[in-house]
């Protein structure tokens, strides 16, 4: 049995998106700025997808949302514009982002401190959240823009974003949220939720790869990134990806139409394989399950490093990860476990499993199975994990 449990990596296209993009490969190509029937002819479906992600985080008429390549590209974006427009142009120096984002948003601010922005990387508490009140006491008259993800993509849990909207509306400060892990997964209803600009990204929910957004809230001005060609009302040069914005579209759809509900059948799942894994002795998965997105376990389990969990998990056939794709090749420690206080030996033991809407019963109940099989033959040979009765209920099964 294959078991793919990494969907805050990617997800799986779902195969009503892939039906809705197949038409406009080789049967409605045009370009949709040419004047001739091969370029119109894209307008009704592209208008369609535009009016479906419109829908899927509740923008209004009067807000813009600009297609880009990915949520990389959306979080550079906001961060480099907003140095060029309110900085290099203006009289702000400052960004407030937390030490939990998402590379794109650390690497970008590293960037931009090497061109002088002073960057302050607020601390998370211990289930790696960041404090509404902490955002507050960091912002100053010269604070350009705050930057905070809405939810991790290494441990699912939550930030304050409404909160946190509110004081950047009264500080008057730019508000930008990376919200790659909640569009899609969790509610994101933007005219209850005060944000000035938010990232997200089609493969994160079941849509196809390369494909993205920036939501722009009252259409307000930000330098482009991409220039010539003017599409997007030139906000984003470059021919627009039909089939990939109609799958973005369609996929928003289907993973908004009955969130509740499909939030539901998610969790019931995650919870009964995260109270299974908790049997073992020695573990402890990170955050409050109700503050968290409904598919993520970011699970650390004692004398067991985590890239020797992934390696046995892959060959029992199951996919998962020890954090971000982007930061897995290094394989130091999980930085968002280090940043909730966990020291550098625990941190290396961090496994991130993930599931989707297309995880299955029988799936949870290999991975349990197998996971418990991992975890007593690599403690078996760690030199790390002293031989010891376990310290909570739950017997380890021998191999
Ligand atoms: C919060 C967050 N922001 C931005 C990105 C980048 O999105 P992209 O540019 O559209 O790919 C990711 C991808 N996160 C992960 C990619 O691999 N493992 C992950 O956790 C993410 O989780």
């Amino acid at each position: 049995m294959q078991v793919y449990l990494d969907n805050n990596a990617t997800t799986m296209c779902d195969p009503k998106v892939v039906e809705a993009m197949l038409p406009f490969f080789s049967e409605q190509y045009g370009n949709p700025n040419s004047l001739h029937k091969f370029g119109s002819s894209t307008h009704p479906a592209l208008m369609n997808a535009i009016n479906q992600t419109y829908k899927a985080i509740n923008a209004s008429d009067n807000d813009d949302i600009v297609f880009t390549s990915c949520a990389t590209e959306s979080n550079n974006w906001v961060l480099q514009s907003v140095w060029i427009d309110h900085v290099l142009n203006g009289d702000k120096n400052h960004i407030v982002t937390t030490e939990v984002e998402h590379p794109s948003i650390l690497s970008t601010c590293k960037f931009l401190e090497e061109q002088g922005v002073k960057v302050t990387y607020l601390p998370v508490n211990e289930e790696g959240v960041v404090e509404a009140h902490t955002v507050k006491s960091f912002i100053t008259d010269k604070t350009a823009l705050v930057s905070v993800m809405w939810a991790s993509n290494e441990t699912g849990m939550i930030n304050p974003i409404k909160e946190i909207g509110e004081i950047c509306k009264e500080k008057g400060v730019l508000f930008h949220t990376d919200g790659v892990q909640a569009v899609g997964k969790i509610p994101v209803d933007l005219q209850d939720v005060h944000v000035d600009f938010l990232s997200f990204s089609a493969h994160k929910f079941h849509g196809p790869k390369g494909i993205g957004g920036l939501y722009i809230k009252d259409s307000q001005e930000l330098s482009p990134l991409m220039h010539g060609g003017e599409q997007m009302g030139g906000r984003r040069s470059g021919t627009l990806n039909v089939p990939y914005i109609i799958g973005m579209g369609k996929a928003l759809e289907l993973a908004t139409e009955n969130i509740e509900e499909t939030m539901a059948k998610i969790r019931a799942k995650r919870d009964r394989l995260e109270d299974a894994l908790l049997e073992l002795s020695d573990t402890f998965t990170v955050g409050n399950r109700d503050n968290r997105t409904p598919n993520t376990i970011l699970i650390s389990i004692k004398g067991v490093e985590g890239e020797g969990m992934l390696w046995d998990l892959n060959n029992g056939e199951i996919g998962a990860s020890t954090g971000s794709a982007c930061a897995s090749e290094d394989l130091e420690a999980n930085t968002v476990m280090l940043a909730i206080g966990a020291d550098n030996e625990l941190a290396h033991t961090g496994i991130r499993l993930s599931l989707s809407r297309f995880t299955t019963d029988a799936e949870v109940d290999y991975v349990i199975s197998h996971f418990k099989n991992a975890v007593a033959r690599l403690r078996g040979i760690s030199s790390s994990f002293a031989k010891q009765a376990p310290t909570k209920g739950g017997e380890v099964q021998e191999c």
